[in-house]
């Protein structure tokens, strides 16, 4: 039997909140705000390149079934392709996009030589087999073989993939050319060449960002009530180290529900509770149990949405309570929803800073792996806080300077340094 999953590219319906149109109007503000020509703009809007891969995978019970398989790539005028690759069933050719142009603006305001890319598969990943996933993973590398490599393309975790997948994809790129090739993905296992650190690197580079944020309003992670949406890779880190800070971490859940303690929960015991029910933390005891929807609107200090985009739209936006909004996931604040936000003196730390950790420790990694040298953890954590402070400065410098909000500044500085560097280059024919 053959069933099929590849999305075709139809208008989607008049209620869905397209990501692509989202990060295009970013790009338009930062755009005015900078002035760019017309035409700089038009270049800036498209991805360079699109290429969706038909990958058929045989079933455990044999069943064949033929996936999408994305990578877009948006912008490589600072240096190679740079981003994630997504397992989850909303991905869309669409989202793809959008989280690819956010990669390229990331990199530029870390100050990383990168471009922006992103990838991803429209499956769920807990209904497939490790077998599975694997024969996806490496046909899926196969098909990306002449896209993708440590000079060209470098994928690595982002939702639904982790270790495990980066492992298996420079295995095949690694035979499809005949010799170990380390630096064509980062987030890999540290047996193959992976950083210490890269793994709770999104969650340290978020509570470095929120800690910022605090200490520009003259408080401290000290008895700070947080709320974080999604316990996976980056949840879950930025839950630890916040603990471990001294927030009180009142509230945490992923896509099966969430729990609720007004004293605060137990972190590390919260953790291996979820390693033990596939990640969950539903049925987590000394918690109250909550909805995701209550999650967002729960009375807290910080709110951060570490899951999936368009979490806080219009529908839900009146209800937030938190004063700060640190988006540790890509898009989880609609434009809409961010501008009710702003309007009501809430902070919004924006995506492209506050996660920025993940992509500035993957660079870390890659820089080891090309210079042969790894370093200890304390050193990659140092690095990574010089970075992610450095940006941080700019930015409320920026916003300050140019009574603007977070976003925008983040935006501004990002789009310009690309600008820049496409009009230096003589604009990249
Ligand atoms: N992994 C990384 O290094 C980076 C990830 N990000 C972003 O962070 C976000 C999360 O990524 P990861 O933690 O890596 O993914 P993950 O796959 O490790 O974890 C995702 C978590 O979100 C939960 N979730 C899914 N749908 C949900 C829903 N509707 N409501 C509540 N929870 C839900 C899942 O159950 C899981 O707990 C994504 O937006 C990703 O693009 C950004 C930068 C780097
Ligand atoms: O670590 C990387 O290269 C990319 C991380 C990522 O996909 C993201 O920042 O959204």
């Amino acid at each position: 039997m053959i069933s099929t999953s590849l999305q075709p590219l139809e208008a989607p319906s008049p209620a869905f909140i397209c990501p692509f149109d989202q990060a295009c109007s970013y790009l338009d503000a930062a755009a005015r705000e900078l002035k760019l020509d017309q035409g700089l703009l038009e270049i800036l809007s498209r991805p360079r390149k699109v290429v969706t891969v038909s990958l058929p995978v045989k079933r455990d019970n044999g069943e064949i079934q033929v996936l999408a398989g994305h990578r877009v790539q948006h912008c490589d005028v600072l240096g190679p392709y740079k981003g994630g690759i997504r397992y989850h069933p909303a991905v869309t050719l669409r989202e793809v996009s959008a989280l690819a142009m956010l990669m390229t603006w990331k990199c530029a305001l870390l100050g990383i030589p990168y471009g922006g890319a992103k990838g991803g598969i429209a499956i769920d990943p807990k209904s497939y087999s490790v077998g599975e996933l694997e024969r996806i993973t490496r046909r899926y590398t196969s098909e990306l073989i002449d896209n993708i490599g440590p000079s060209v393309d470098i994928p690595a975790p982002d939702m639904g993939t982790s270790a495990r997948e980066m492992a298996w994809m420079m295995d095949t790129y690694s035979v499809n050319v005949g010799h170990a090739v380390p630096g064509v993905v980062t987030g890999k296992p540290l047996s193959i060449g992976g950083s210490r650190g890269r793994e709770m690197a999104t969650g340290r580079g978020t509570m470095i960002i929120v800690r910022e944020a605090l200490a520009e309003l003259g408080q401290s992670l000290e008895g700070t009530r947080v709320a974080i949406q999604g316990f996976g890779n980056v949840g879950n880190a930025a839950a630890l180290l916040l603990h471990q800070a001294g927030a009180i971490v009142v509230a945490v859940s992923n896509s099966a529900g969430g729990v609720y303690s007004e004293v605060g929960l137990d972190i590390p015991a919260l953790k291996a509770y979820a390693a033990k029910n596939r990640g969950s933390v539903v049925g987590f005891p000394q918690a109250l149990a909550i909805s995701n929807d209550e999650l967002l609107t729960l009375p807290c200090d910080v709110l951060i949405p570490a899951a999936l985009e368009n979490q806080i739209s219009e529908e839900n936006v009146d209800q937030v309570q938190a004063k700060i909004v640190a988006e540790a996931a890509n898009g989880p604040v609609t434009l809409e929803a961010s501008q009710a936000l702003e309007a009501r003196g809430v902070t919004i730390l924006p995506d492209i800073l506050t996660n920025a950790g993940g992509v500035v420790v993957s660079y870390l990694e890659w820089v080891q792996g090309l210079s042969y040298l790894f370093w200890d953890e304390e050193r990659v954590n140092r690095e990574l806080e010089n970075l992610m402070v450095q940006a941080y400065q700019q930015v409320i410098h920026h916003a300050k300077k140019r009574q603007m909000s977070l976003r925008l500044a983040a935006y501004t500085l990002g789009v310009g340094r690309v600008a820049q560097a496409l009009l230096d280059r003589g604009l990249y024919p």
